[in-house]
C-alpha cells in the first residue's frame, strides 16, 4: 500500500463577522488517510462540514490546526504549511480538484481550458467527446454552458492530466444518468491506474459504485465568540 495523503488534528472554524463576530466550529481534530489506488466517500449529514474538509485539503480554505501531509514528487510534504510556489506546484502536478462549478478564466475556448490543465489536444477533445460535449462547443468559452455542460468542462480538467490524487465536491450533481455513467467510468479508471481520491457524493448509487470506504464528518456544535472566551 501506498499511503498518499495524511490528513491529521485538522481544526477549522469560521468567524462570522457581519453577527456579532461568531465563532462556528467545524472540524475538530480530524483525521483522514488516503491509499492509492482507493476512492473515500465523505459522509454525515448535512452541514457537518464535508465540503469545509475537503477546501482544506484543496488549501482553498487555511486550517486553524493540523497537517495535510501529501505524497508530492514521492515525499510527503506538509501541504496545509506550504509556500505560494509549492502549492502552485502540487495542484499543477499531483493534487487534481473538482469542484461543483467551474470557475476559470474568461474567454478562453473550453478546449484550452482543458488543455492548460495539462492535457494533449487531441486527448483533450477526445475526453470532452467521451463526457458528451458537442464538438460544436468545443470552441467556444463556457460562460454560456449549461450547468451540467459546465461541469463537464470540470470533470474533463479534473480527470484529464492524470493526477496521484483527486478530490471530488458532487462531481455528478448536475449531470443526466448517461453522463453519470461516464463519470463512474473514469473514477473507476483513475483508481486502477493508483490514483486516490476523496470525494463528496450525495448521488447515493454512484457512491456505492465508486467508494472503497466510507469516512464520516461529525457535526459540533456552534459556539457564541463571548461564551468561547
Ligand atoms: N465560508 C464559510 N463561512 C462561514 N460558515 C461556513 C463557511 N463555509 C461553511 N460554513 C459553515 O460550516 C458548516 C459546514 O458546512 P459544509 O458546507 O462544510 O457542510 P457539508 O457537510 O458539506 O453540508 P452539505 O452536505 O449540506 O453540503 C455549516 O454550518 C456552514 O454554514
Amino acid at each position: 500500500m501506498t499511503l498518499l495523503l495524511k490528513a491529521e488534528g485538522l481544526r477549522k472554524g469560521f468567524t462570522l463577522h457581519l453577527q456579532d463576530g461568531v465563532s462556528l466550529p467545524v472540524l475538530e481534530g480530524e483525521a483522514l488517510e488516503l491509499q492509492a489506488g482507493e476512492c473515500v466517500a465523505l459522509s454525515g449529514p448535512s452541514g457537518a462540514g464535508k465540503s469545509t474538509l475537503l477546501r482544506c485539503l484543496q488549501g482553498n480554505y487555511g486550517v486553524d490546526a493540523g497537517h495535510v501531509l501529501l505524497r508530492h514528487r514521492g515525499a510527503m510534504v506538509d501541504f496545509a504549511a506550504a509556500e505560494p510556489r509549492l502549492v502552485r506546484e502540487i495542484r499543477a502536478e499531483t493534487l487534481g480538484y473538482v469542484s461543483q462549478f467551474l470557475r476559470v478564466i474568461p474567454r478562453v475556448p473550453a478546449l484550452d481550458l482543458v488543455v492548460e490543465a495539462g492535457v494533449e489536444r487531441e486527448a483533450a477533445r477526445a475526453l470532452l467527446r467521451r463526457l458528451n460535449l458537442p464538438d460544436r462547443l468545443h470552441g467556444l468559452p463556457p460562460a454560456t454552458f449549461s450547468g451540467g455542460e459546465q461541469q463537464r468542462v470540470n470533470l474533463a480538467r479534473g480527470f484529464g492530466p492524470a493526477y496521484p490524487i483527486l478530490l471530488l465536491d458532487e462531481p455528478t450533481a448536475s449531470l443526466d444518468a448517461a453522463n453519470r455513467e461516464v463519470v463512474v467510468g473514469l473514477i473507476l479508471e483513475a483508481k486502477a491506474r493508483g490514483a486516490g481520491i476523496i470525494g463528496i457524493f450525495h448521488d447515493e448509487e454512484v457512491r456505492d459504485r465508486v467508494a472503497d470506504r466510507l469516512h464520516r464528518v461529525l457535526p459540533i456544535g456552534p459556539t457564541p465568540a463571548t461564551e468561547a472566551a
